[in-house]
C-alpha cells in the first residue's frame, strides 16, 4: 500500500551543494552561461526544459498518483499517502493542509472516485495557490529602473544577473550591470568577462565597498541613458547580522542615487533549501524589502513545492523561476505552465493529464 511513499523516500542523488560557486567554479559558470547556443543537442522550447528541469519534483507530486494509483479509490489512505508526499516535496506544513482541506471538500462535493480524478483536483488546488505570485516584472516605470538582488552564497545571483541582462535585451532594453558582490573577487570577474563578450556595460572596482559600486554604476546609467540596472550583491547568510546591516545600507545609498530606487529587491533562492527559504525570504525581506523572488536550480531538486509553502506563508511575487545553468534557463515565472508540467502525462505513460 505504501509503495508510493517508499519511492518518495528513496534517496536522492546528493543535491547539489548551497555553495558551488567557489572561485574555480567561476569561469565555468560563465562558460555555462556561453555555451548554451553552442550545445549540441537540439535547442529545446522553454516548455520542454522547464518539464525536464522540474522531473523531480514532477516524479514526487506529479507523476505519482495517476501512474502509481491509477484507478485506485480515493480513501484515508490514500490521502494520507498524498499529504506525506506534500510534505516530501517541500509545500510545507501549512500549504499541505491548505490542499488536503480542500481535496477533502472537493472529494465529497464534486463526487470524485479515483485517484487520476483527485490529481486532477489538486493540480487545480495547486495552481489556485500559485496563480497570486504571477506578476511578470515590468521595467518600463523608471529609467535607470533599478535592482538590486541579493540571496544566500552560491544561491545563483550572478549567473541569474547574467541571464536577466540578456531577457532584458531581448526585449529591446539597454542594461547595465553593477559589479556590488566586492566579497568575492571571482564573481566581479565572472560579470565583467561576461558583460565584456555581451557588449553589457559593468561598472567594477578592484576593492572597494559594494555601495560605492552600485551608487557609482546608478550615475554611470543615468549618463548613458540605460534603461535597467541589475546590481549584485555578495551572498550572505540571514544569521550574518552584520552582513544583513550590510546591505541594508547597500539599499539606502541606492535610495541616495536615486530617491525612486531600489524600484525591485530581488531575493534569489536555492531551490534545493526547501522550507530554508521561508527563513531566507523573512529576514531579507525584514533587513531590505524584498519585492520579487527568484527561485533557481529547480531542475537539482524534488522540492519544487517549496513554492507553494512560499505562496501560503510568505507571498512575494515570484519573478522568475530557472531550471537549468544555460543562459535561456531562466524564465518568468506562469503558474499554469508551472502545474502543467509538474501534472502533465509524461511522454508514454498513458496517464490522463491532470491540468
Ligand atoms: N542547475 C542549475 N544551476 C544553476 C542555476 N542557477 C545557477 N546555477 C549554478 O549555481 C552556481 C552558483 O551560481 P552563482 O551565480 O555563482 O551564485 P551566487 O549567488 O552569485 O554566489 P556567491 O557570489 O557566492 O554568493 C553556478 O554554478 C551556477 O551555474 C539553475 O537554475 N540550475
Amino acid at each position: 500500500m505504501f509503495g508510493f511513499l517508499k519511492k518518495s523516500v528513496k534517496p536522492e542523488p546528493a543535491a547539489e551543494p548551497a555553495r558551488a560557486a567557489e572561485p574555480a567554479a567561476a569561469p565555468a559558470a560563465v562558460e555555462a552561461l556561453q555555451d548554451t547556443a553552442a550545445a549540441p543537442v537540439a535547442k529545446r522550447s522553454w516548455t520542454e526544459r522547464l518539464k525536464a528541469g522540474l522531473s523531480r519534483t514532477r516524479q514526487q507530486l506529479g507523476g505519482g498518483l495517476a501512474s502509481l494509483f491509477g484507478l485506485r479509490k480515493i480513501d484515508e489512505d490514500l490521502l494520507e499517502e498524498l499529504e506525506a508526499t506534500l510534505l516530501m516535496a517541500d509545500c510545507g506544513v501549512e500549504a499541505t493542509h491548505h490542499l488536503l482541506g480542500e481535496l477533502r471538500k472537493r472529494w465529497k462535493r464534486d463526487k470524485l472516485e479515483t485517484a487520476d480524478q483527485l490529481q486532477k483536483a489538486l493540480a487545480e488546488e495547486l495552481h489556485a495557490i500559485l496563480a497570486p505570485l504571477e506578476q511578470p516584472l515590468d521595467v518600463s516605470g523608471h529609467m535607470p529602473y533599478i535592482i538590486m538582488i541579493a540571496g544566500v552564497n552560491g544561491s545563483g545571483k550572478t549567473t541569474s544577473i547574467g541571464k536577466l541582462a540578456k531577457y532584458f535585451q531581448s526585449q529591446g532594453k539597454s542594461v547595465l550591470l553593477a559589479a556590488g558582490d566586492t566579497f568575492r573577487a571571482a564573481a566581479r570577474e565572472q560579470l565583467t568577462t561576461w558583460g565584456e563578450r555581451n557588449n553589457v556595460t559593468v561598472i567594477a572596482q578592484d576593492g572597494g565597498d559594494s555601495a560605492a559600486v552600485i551608487f557609482d554604476a546608478i550615475n554611470a546609467a543615468k549618463a548613458r541613458r540605460i534603461d535597467v540596472v541589475l546590481a549584485d550583491t555578495a551572498g550572505r547568510l540571514p544569521t550574518q547580522l552584520h552582513l544583513m546591516e550590510e546591505i541594508a545600507k547597500v539599499r539606502r545609498v541606492i535610495a541616495k542615487a536615486d530617491p525612486s530606487g531600489p524600484h525591485e529587491v530581488l531575493l534569489v533562492l536555492d531551490a534545493n533549501i526547501g522550507q530554508n527559504a521561508l527563513a531566507q525570504v523573512k529576514a531579507f525581506d525584514s533587513a531590505i524589502g524584498v519585492t520579487g523572488l527568484v527561485v533557481t536550480k529547480l531542475d537539482g531538486t524534488a522540492k519544487g513545492g517549496v513554492i507553494a509553502a512560499i505562496a501560503r506563508q510568505f507571498p512575494r511575487p515570484l519573478r522568475f523561476i530557472g531550471v537549468g545553468e544555460g543562459i535561456d534557463d531562466l524564465q518568468p515565472f506562469h503558474a499554469r505552465e508551472f502545474v502543467d508540467a509538474l501534472f502533465e502525462p509524461l511522454p508514454g505513460s498513458g496517464a490522463d493529464g491532470a491540468a
